[in-house]
């Protein structure tokens, strides 16, 4: 579990983060949604220790990490697995090669142990023939699912997506966003997710915080998004049409 405690972050005289608190619960995706600009980026960067708030805390398990020395630090991050927006794989590996870079980087395993560990993981993510490909010769979603087996290869406690349907068709982006869940209830990952993607807000947003102007302006699940009156909420999810007609059904459906 991720305990946010009433962050703060600058940048001169820009006051980006007003005071967030929150927490992400184990085993669940937790969404974070919001116009842009509204802060979601950089809470993400403060969650993964990449920007430190000048006011308030972050703490991993009972860990604060402004309180970690510098080793303890750079373990915690290690327990940290990030799927980049678009992607973000070495255009010059192999898949393989792009999965087993951490573990070549952060572990003393030998060459037999990681591809054992790769093939496991590439395997979990339903890619089986892909090992030898380069990322230019596969899909966005199957480049999707090679970053998601790159952030889980070191059996990470947390994973961190930033907008992990970008550039993806909507049925592609289902299968992402559900593959994202599996893994984080099978090995009972704090997943945290920046997302502009309503679809995925319904289907696998079991915790939802709503960033405006850089405070929680509201927070409760996909159930509850529903039934909100929030109108900064509703003004944000329901912009469109369609997705106001579905609410529209599903209140009436309800009474
Ligand atoms: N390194 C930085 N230096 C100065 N200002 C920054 C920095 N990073 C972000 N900001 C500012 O913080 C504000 C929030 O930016 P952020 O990228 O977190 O928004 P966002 O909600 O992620 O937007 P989007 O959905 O468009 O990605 C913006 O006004 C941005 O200009």
């Amino acid at each position: 579990m991720i305990a946010v405690n009433d962050i703060h972050k600058s940048f001169g005289e820009a006051h980006v983060l007003k005071g967030i608190t929150t927490t992400f619960d184990q085993g669940k995706t937790n969404l974070i949604i919001g116009q842009s600009g509204s802060g979601k980026t950089v809470f993400i960067k403060c969650l993964l220790g990449l920007f430190t708030p000048e006011i308030g805390t972050i703490s991993y398990d009972g860990k604060v990490y402004t309180e970690l020395s510098a080793d303890q630090q750079r373990e915690l991050r290690q327990e940290m697995g990030m799927v980049f927006q678009g992607s973000a794989l070495f255009d010059s590996m192999s898949v393989s090669g792009n999965v087993m870079f951490p573990l070549e980087m952060f572990t003393k395993q030998s060459k037999s142990e990681m591809q054992d560990r790769v093939d496991f993981v590439l395997k979990r993510v339903n890619l089986v023939d892909a090992h030898h490909k380069f990322p230019s010769e596969i899909s966005g979603g199957m480049q999707k699912r090679v970053a998601i087996a790159r952030a889980i290869v070191m059996h990470p406690k947390y994973l961190f997506c930033d907008e992990p349907n970008s550039g993806l068709d909507p049925k592609t982006a289902i299968l992402i966003d559900n593959l994202i869940q599996e893994i984080t209830e099978e090995y009972d990952i704090t997943t945290v997710i920046n997302t502009h993607d309503m679809n995925s807000v319904m289907e696998i947003g079991k915790k939802i915080i709503f960033l405006k102007d850089g405070l929680k302006e509201w927070e409760g699940t996909n159930k509850e998004i529903f039934k909100t009156d929030n109108e900064a909420v509703t003004n944000f999810v329901y912009s469109s049409d369609l997705f106001k007609k579905v609410r529209q059904m599903y209140i009436e459906e309800r009474n």
